[in-house]
């Protein structure tokens, strides 16, 4: 039973230009998306760079003005009331970002980025808050040493656990993840994927989880979108965008991903240096009108032999 729906959702932005700076065009960054939240699941979107992604997740959560289209929350309308400091719907959802340094005030240190939230939602004594903290300390494997350091002082995969941590202290009911990992290395990425799953386990988060990357949206995501220029042209279960896709932007965009069985990676990497072999060898072959094959060792023999060949049939 989904707990939240997104309808038909529109984000137009306009376009300026001429003597009076009137409005000429719209980019139709989203274009009628309709996604359906259910409980403790993961909802991917994946596409390209400048699909859409990004912006859908701001709209959802207000940080992007909707042109049309609504959000419901647990049967209420939210679409105009997501910008409310203190509503529910802004305590419930929160969401993470690729860059999670940018999103944290350098200037702060980690109580202040943790504790935030809580003075904003949770209206709690000191201790309690003391206490929240030193619990989401605890979910992120962490010592209270850390409290006083500032987001700098972390590692990037420390850093995006600081940024869960954040967005995990008022019990959220959604976070979505705008490409949550891949501003890091491989190993750290699934150290940081383990640890969303785990939290999701514990605490049955939901996450709209937003990806360039098939490969990773595999490991996380019960249900999956494909964007392309604002709409989906894809949208279904894992499993089935997995085996038997029906775009071809959905097929391409699995093509892009490395096969991750060692042996079909070593069959691959050996396929790959046949080919590119060949290739070489081809680029040093000349073959004449009639199919005779000529040594060649630079581009320019190329052209020479070419035009040998010209000038003896011209002779
Ligand atoms: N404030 C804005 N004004 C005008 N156009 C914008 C604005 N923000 C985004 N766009 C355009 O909207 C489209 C969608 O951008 P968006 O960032 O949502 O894509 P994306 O799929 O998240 O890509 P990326 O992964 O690169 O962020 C792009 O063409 C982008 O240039």
């Amino acid at each position: 039973m989904s707990f939240m729906q997104v309808k038909d959702l529109k984000v137009h932005y306009p376009i300026r230009g001429g003597f009076f700076n009137t409005v000429v065009d719209h980019v139709y960054a989203v274009d009628g998306v309709t996604m359906d939240f259910e409980r403790g699941k993961t909802y991917g979107l994946v596409g390209e760079s400048g699909s859409g992604k990004s912006t859908t997740g701001k709209a959802i959560i207000g940080l992007e003005k909707i042109t049309s289209g609504n959000i419901v929350y647990e049967g209420q309308d939210v679409t105009n009331s997501r910008r409310k400091r203190d509503s529910a719907y802004n305590r419930d959802i929160q969401m993470i970002f690729q860059d999670s340094h940018s999103s944290m005030n350098p200037r702060k240190r980690v109580l202040d980025i943790l504790a935030e939230p809580i003075r904003n939602f949770m209206k709690v004594t000191p201790q309690e808050e003391r206490k929240r903290i030193n619990e989401l300390l605890a979910i992120v494997g962490m010592s209270e040493d850390v409290l006083l350091k500032y987001p700098h002082e972390f590692s990037g995969g420390q850093k995006q656990r600081l940024g869960i941590a954040r967005a995990v202290a008022c019990n959220p009911k959604m976070i979505i993840a705008d490409e949550p990992v891949s501003a890091l290395d491989l190993s750290v990425q699934a150290q940081v994927l383990n640890f969303m799953k785990d939290i999701q386990e514990q605490y049955g988060i939901s996450y709209l989880f937003i990806s360039h990357d098939l490969g990773v949206v595999r490991h996380m995501c019960d249900h999956i979108s494909i964007m392309y220029k604002g709409r989906f042209v894809e949208t279904g279960k894992r499993e089935d965008i997995y085996t038997n896709p029906q775009h071809i932007y959905t097929n391409r965009l699995l093509s892009a991903i490395p096969d991750i069985e060692p042996e079909t990676r070593n069959e691959r990497k050996l396929e790959r240096q046949r080919v590119e072999a060949a290739y070489r060898e081809e680029q040093h072959k000349y073959y004449d009108k009639d199919g005779k094959v000529y040594p060649l060792k630079t581009v320019s023999d190329t052209h020479k032999a070419a035009m040998s060949e010209d000038e003896k049939e011209g002779a």
